[in-house]
């Protein structure tokens, strides 16, 4: 079974829509994010208006704050407690990464907390790891509406996630061993001793490595439901744009194993926008109520 994250994607964002239409009607405007991009990375700019595209599209009210590459840190501290004390905003997003002189900690730290639609500001986390009500990280949580929706059980299944960044691995270890979900975790990285070996013992596996085509069949059991986060841009000059995606995961080989699995792209991307979309109506309602 493919798992398409494009329309599952489709249906979170409608969800989204109806749930912005209620709130324009019950407090007379619509929900607000704003985005800040420093500096001209295209697949950071390409990114950054799919997002406002996105919002756009639900009635969001979005805005793309452009800032040079070389702005400050103090200058980029002042914008955010601008858009911290604005009443009306209800979402910021700081696209990542940031460039070198900046302390990316300290950005995330300097958000609201109710405005963090990405999840990252430590008291998101704290609250995500203890299980409380937070705005939660957004590729992540798609992955998490992707299982649901799909019907992949998971209470007591072994979830094998691969990688342990702070904006993904991490906070989707804590997802999966939440209440509800129920999974024994295991969180494997660059260091650990036989990988293959423990990625074979997984129900669900989620590769957020990012090193194309990382996971290979053999690394896969039958009947497994595997995620791949990764996107990766691999040279390919037969495409108009000089470079196509692959995710961690080997596709078409563990396709072949896999019970189901997600492809890429169509797969965890677009869910992570729904998911942005998703928190920042939250965040207008909690911020509202
Ligand atoms: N503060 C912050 N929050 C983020 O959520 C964040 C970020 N910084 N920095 C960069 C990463 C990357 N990211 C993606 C979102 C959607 C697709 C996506 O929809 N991809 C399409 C393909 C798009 C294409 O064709 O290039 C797909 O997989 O089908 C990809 C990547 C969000 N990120």
């Amino acid at each position: 079974m493919l798992i398409d994250g494009t329309a599952i994607a489709a249906e979170v964002r409608a969800e989204v829509a109806s749930g912005v239409e209620t709130f324009r009607q019950r407090r007379g405007r619509v929900p607000v994010l704003r985005v800040v991009l420093l500096g001209d990375n295209p697949a950071s700019q390409s990114y950054v208006r799919a997002k406002k595209r996105a919002a756009e599209e639900v009635g969001i009210d979005a805005e793309t704050l452009l800032k040079p590459a070389d702005m400050s840190q103090s200058a980029m501290l002042a914008l955010l407690a601008e858009l911290n004390e604005a009443p009306n905003v209800d979402g910021i997003l700081v696209q990542l990464p940031l460039p070198d002189h900046i302390d990316e900690g300290a950005i995330i730290r300097a958000l609201d907390p109710a405005k963090d639609v990405d999840g990252f500001h430590p008291e998101n986390v704290g609250k995500l790891v203890l299980g409380d009500d937070t705005l939660e990280p957004c590729t992540p949580a798609g992955i998490v509406e992707m299982l649901k929706r799909s019907n992949v059980e998971t209470s007591g299944a072994h979830a094998v996630v691969v990688g342990r960044s702070n904006i993904v691995g991490k906070p989707m270890a804590s997802l999966l061993l939440r209440r509800g979900l129920d999974c024994t975790v295991t969180v494997c990285h660059s260091r650990t001793r036989n990988l293959a070996e423990i990625t074979r013992q997984a129900d669900i596996l989620v590769a957020a490595i990012g090193r194309a085509e990382f996971v290979t069949a053999d690394m896969v059991r039958e009947g497994a439901t595997v995620i791949d986060v990764g996107i990766n841009r691999v040279e390919d000059l037969t495409r108009e744009r000089g470079y196509r995606l692959v995710g961690d995961v080997d596709f078409e080989a563990v396709r072949e194993k896999a019970a189901a699995i997600t492809p890429v792209p169509g797969g965890v991307g677009p869910m992570t926008i729904a998911m942005l979309l998703a928190n920042t109506l939250t965040a207008a309602q909690r911020r509202t109520a």
